[in-house]
């Protein structure tokens, strides 16, 4: 499989150049989701072919199903303590490493994934590095029971924060209710410029039927951004703050 666009070619770029700049011998690996990791888990399988011995953890079926295709060996999380590290990509990136992540679906398993891991390392082409996060609607899994109040309850917060009321995600093909690998549903929020992504992603995932979140801060240590030619630079955002704030009261009233 050959990269045809440009920005395909800049993804190729950002997820092959991680094997080589991250990738060792014995180390377990978290296994991103979407077309720039994709590449990242095909030139992996490359290197196992070659000998090098390493062991990944999926964060989606469609990451699963390519890493058996390629020949990665794969693992658990119930069966290792730690991973070394997960390469996965963004839907957008800031300049201090806080993402939207979840355009493809797969927040939830990439959130637990990344958290196992010792580092984190974001793959992407220069379209999705942003100053502010926001333009790409933010993904936010729900449970399904009662998904409509838990909408409502986003929908509210979102509102007194100053943004638009958020929707349910449908499969554009043929108007279905999108479905996770965990059985959940998605709701995105349409909100242009997210002034304070550490609050907003605590303040969202304490809303109840809220599972997870796209907002993904402090989880990224580097990222690697690919260019159309085949280059690619690697920017430590390690001072990216990190942890999740100390909530102190309840949203979705
Ligand atoms: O979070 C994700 C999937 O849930 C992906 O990492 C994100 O959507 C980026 O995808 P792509 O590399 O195809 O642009």
């Amino acid at each position: 499989m050959q990269p045809r666009t440009d920005q395909e070619k800049a993804k190729w770029a950002a997820g092959t150049a991680a094997v080589h700049a991250y990738v060792r011998d014995g180390m377990k690996i978290g296994l991103g989701s979407g077309t720039t990791a994709h590449w990242f888990v095909r030139a992996l399988g490359a290197a196992v072919s070659e000998g090098l011995d390493v062991v990944g953890v999926p964060t989606s079926t469609g990451t699963r199903d390519l890493a058996i295709e390629v020949g990665v060996p794969l693992t658990m999380l119930a069966e290792v303590d730690r991973l070394d590290i997960t390469i996965d990509g963004a839907d957008e990136i800031d300049h201090d490493g806080a993402m939207i992540k979840g355009g493809g679906g797969c927040l939830l398993w990439e959130r637990i994934v990344a958290d196992a891991s010792d580092k984190m390392v974001a793959v992407v082409d220069g379209t999705k590095v942003v100053d502010t996060l926001g333009a790409f609607p933010l993904p936010i899994e729900v449970i399904p029971f009662a998904w409509e109040s838990t909408q409502r309850s986003i929908a509210r917060l979102l509102t007194r924060l100053g943004y638009p009321e958020p929707d349910l995600r449908l499969r554009t093909s043929n108007g279905e209710t999108v479905i996770t690998d965990s059985g959940n549903y998605l709701i995105d929020a349409h909100l242009q410029a997210i002034k304070d992504p550490i609050a907003l992603d605590g303040r969202l995932n304490w809303i109840p039927g809220v599972v997870e979140n796209g907002l993904f801060t402090g989880v990224a240590d580097e990222m690697i951004i690919g260019s159309a030619s085949g280059e690619y630079e690697i920017r430590d955002v390690h001072s990216a703050p990190s942890a999740r704030p100390l909530i102190t009261s309840r949203e979705g009233k």
